[in-house]
């Protein structure tokens, strides 16, 4: 017993925490958060399967370090950089699209200057959302399919040159026109901004979300794909169901009604734009006062 004493005693000062400082506690926090995000990203990506390919081969290289195996160990060593670069070039469209969404995350627009909330103003009006909900649902039931994307702060211009210019005030009547059968049009999604359709047949990135349903083809993939990459709104009438879905941050909801429609667009109409940029409007105040 008494040995036992004597031993904790030798043992246990040594066995002491080190001191955590504050900016431990927040460097824990931010890797947990990164280490987190990238997991659940991860997890819905192609990269699953290649990152359990990764796994495999890092396991075999243990093994390798575990017994001496100099050979295989001499050819890791040296194909380290080559092995990384190949890494990102693999992973470059999961990368460039996780990098966008990090730009997305409110946690920017804590920031001051990232702040942009300020100053969007009303994107379209009540008008352009009753010709969207009309239009949908007028599709719907004829099951005509459409596909439309609606931009908000992100600029879609490069999804714009994919497809052919319209720059035509929003009505439902042309978009029916456009979504008509066997018309040159008809294919592929159009886009609008603010009250125009600015581009038709447009080309837009398929979503590789392994959630989404097997029933659905390219029109709900690409639909989901554009609001991954930006803070678009789209809309996606099946030309299978006549069934109205919405996609917006990676996400889908599926078979809505015209009141729920409406709600979205009146969402992300943007009407009430509430002044959070308090910097800058302290700012100005000071500036005024100076002048
Ligand atoms: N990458 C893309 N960008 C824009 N439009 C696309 C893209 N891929 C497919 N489409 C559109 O989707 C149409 C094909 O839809 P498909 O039948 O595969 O989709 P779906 O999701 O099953 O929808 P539906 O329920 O309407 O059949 C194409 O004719 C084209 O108009």
């Amino acid at each position: 017993m008494q040995d036992i004493a004597v031993m904790l005693a030798r043992y246990l000062p040594k066995l002491a925490l080190p001191q955590v400082g504050i900016t431990d506690v927040i460097e824990i926090a931010l890797i947990s958060f990164f280490v987190y995000q990238f997991m659940v990203w991860i997890k819905f990506t192609r990269a699953y399967t290649l990152l359990k390919g990764i796994l495999i081969v890092l396991g075999f290289i243990f093994i390798a370090y575990v017994f001496q195996m100099s050979t295989i160990l001499w050819i890791v060593k040296n194909l380290s950089t080559v092995l990384i670069t190949a890494v990102i070039i693999i992973f470059q469209p999961e990368l460039r699209k996780v990098l966008e969404q990090l730009g997305q995350k409110k946690i920017m627009s804590a920031i001051p200057l990232f702040d942009t909330s300020k100053e969007v103003q009303e994107r379209f009006t009540d008008k352009t959302v009753n010709e969207l909900v009309k239009a949908c649902f007028d599709m719907g039931e004829v099951k005509t399919g459409a596909l439309i994307v609606i931009e908000q702060n992100i600029r879609l211009t490069e999804y714009e040159r994919t497809g052919i210019n319209v720059d035509a005030v929003l009505t439902s009547q042309l978009l029916i026109n456009i979504f008509e059968h066997n018309t040159p049009l008809h294919d592929g999604a159009v886009l609008v901004r603010g009250n125009r359709i600015v581009a038709a047949t447009c080309y837009l990135p398929l979503s590789d979300n392994m959630e989404l349903s097997k029933q659905l083809g390219t029109r709900h993939r690409a639909g989901v794909g554009i609001s991954e990459v930006s803070d678009s709104l789209t809309i996606i009438v099946s030309e299978e169901t006549g069934q109205v879905s919405v996609a917006k941050g990676g996400k889908l909801s599926r078979g809505l009604t015209s009141a729920q429609l409406r709600e979205a667009l009146v969402k992300a109409q943007n009407k009430k734009v509430v002044d959070n940029g308090k910097l800058r409007h302290l700012l100005k105040g000071r500036a005024k006062h100076e002048q």
